[in-house]
């Protein structure tokens, strides 16, 4: 496992509770021993224990070695410079799978096409990971459940039977791009709940937001040749709801400060976790405006984002439009 915050940390948790030998890669040498010797991380899971199995190290070569499946979790826009360090060092054969829920600023790319262009290997040993997956809920060891895809149903499948135990059940499907679009698009509408949150406004409005966001998201991932279904599963619709509900949402958080008034500078002082709906912004939207996709509450968080738009101004224009629309 590369990337030893919240959820890099909870899945290796995840994995390792299903009976799998896992090895954590922290950047930092102070949270590696922590996690090693304490089989803590207090700093992103505060009172979890983790297995005792669990070892982590600062060192790549240590982590990686062996390695059957390797799973990714740093901050999407630190992936590319990650996987050309760690590009030599990934045994030949071994699984890449993705849990991050960005895009890529500059290029638009999916973390997957980041992995496929970095690492020059076959779509069938990429996979990826999405669904409603609070990391502190599940390393609480609160049910839940995630969709596991690739390109091959085969690997989607293998990666499907290593992820799982008491409390973690994994689905599998072929439908990479709507895996991938449905969790970072879910982030740019949690982002917008929090605003109209911190505002003050209630469950009509949050609703109203939920259900044309996720026709929003569809309309989106289906242009770039995603199954619709796969937006109304766990990976859409089932992490739409979870991120849009929780404060543990650093997504929905960020949102909520800047509907309390504090601009987006001070929200990302304010951050200490990744909120990578914060950066998926602007290029989702040129990735819309590419295949001549509208995306009318993605567009006003921008320019909540830009300060263009004032928090309160957002709801008003979210579900109307100069004509009315079909639903
Ligand atoms: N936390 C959650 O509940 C979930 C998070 N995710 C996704 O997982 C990915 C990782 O997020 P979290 O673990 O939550 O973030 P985090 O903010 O908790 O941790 C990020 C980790 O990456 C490290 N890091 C920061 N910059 C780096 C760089 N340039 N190179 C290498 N490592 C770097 C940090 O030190 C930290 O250990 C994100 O794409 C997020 O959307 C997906 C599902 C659930
Ligand atoms: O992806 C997540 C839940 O599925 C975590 O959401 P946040 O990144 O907003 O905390």
């Amino acid at each position: 496992m590369l990337g030893a915050g919240s959820w890099g940390t909870t899945f290796a948790k995840v994995l390792a509770d299903g009976g799998n030998d896992v090895a954590l890669w922290a950047r930092r040498p102070e949270l590696a021993r922590e996690i090693s010797q304490s089989k803590r991380n207090s700093d992103y899971l505060p009172g979890i224990n983790l297995p005792r199995s669990l070892w982590a190290s600062d060192r790549l070569h240590e982590v990686l070695d062996g390695a059957e499946q390797v799973y990714l979790s740093v901050p999407s826009q630190s992936l590319r410079e990650n996987l050309r360090i760690v590009r030599e060092l990934i045994p030949e054969d071994a699984l890449i799978i993705s849990l991050m829920k960005g895009v890529e600023k500059g290029t638009g790319a999916r973390m997957s096409e980041v992995i496929l262009h970095e690492l020059g290997v076959d779509p069938w040993r990429v996979a990826v990971a999405s669904g409603p997956n609070l990391a502190l809920e599940i390393a609480k060891e609160q049910p839940t459940a995630a969709v596991l895809s690739s390109e091959s149903r085969e690997t989607a499948t293998e990666v499907a039977l290593t992820v799982r135990n008491s409390y973690f059940r994994s689905f599998v499907n072929t439908d990479v791009i709507g895996t991938e679009f449905g969790g970072v698009l879910k982030n740019l509408i949690a982002v917008a709940i929090g605003i109209v949150d911190g505002v003050g406004y209630g469950e009509n409005t949050k609703a109203s937001i939920i259900t044309r966001g996720l026709a929003e998201m569809t309309d989106f991932s289906v242009a770039f040749g995603a199954r619709p279904e796969t937006l109304a599963g766990l990976a859409g619709l089932g992490d739409l709801i979870a991120t849009c509900e929780s404060s543990l949402s650093r997504n929905n958080t960020a949102g909520r400060l800047l509907g309390q008034g504090y601009s987006y500078s001070e929200v990302i002082k304010q951050m200490n976790q990744t909120a990578e709906g914060l950066s998926s912004v602007t290029p989702i939207l040129e990735l819309a405006l590419s295949k001549g996709v509208d995306m009318p509450i993605v567009s006003q968080v921008a320019e909540v984002l830009a300060g263009t738009l004032a928090p309160r101004d957002i709801a008003p224009h979210l579900t109307t439009d100069d004509l009315p629309q079909g639903e």
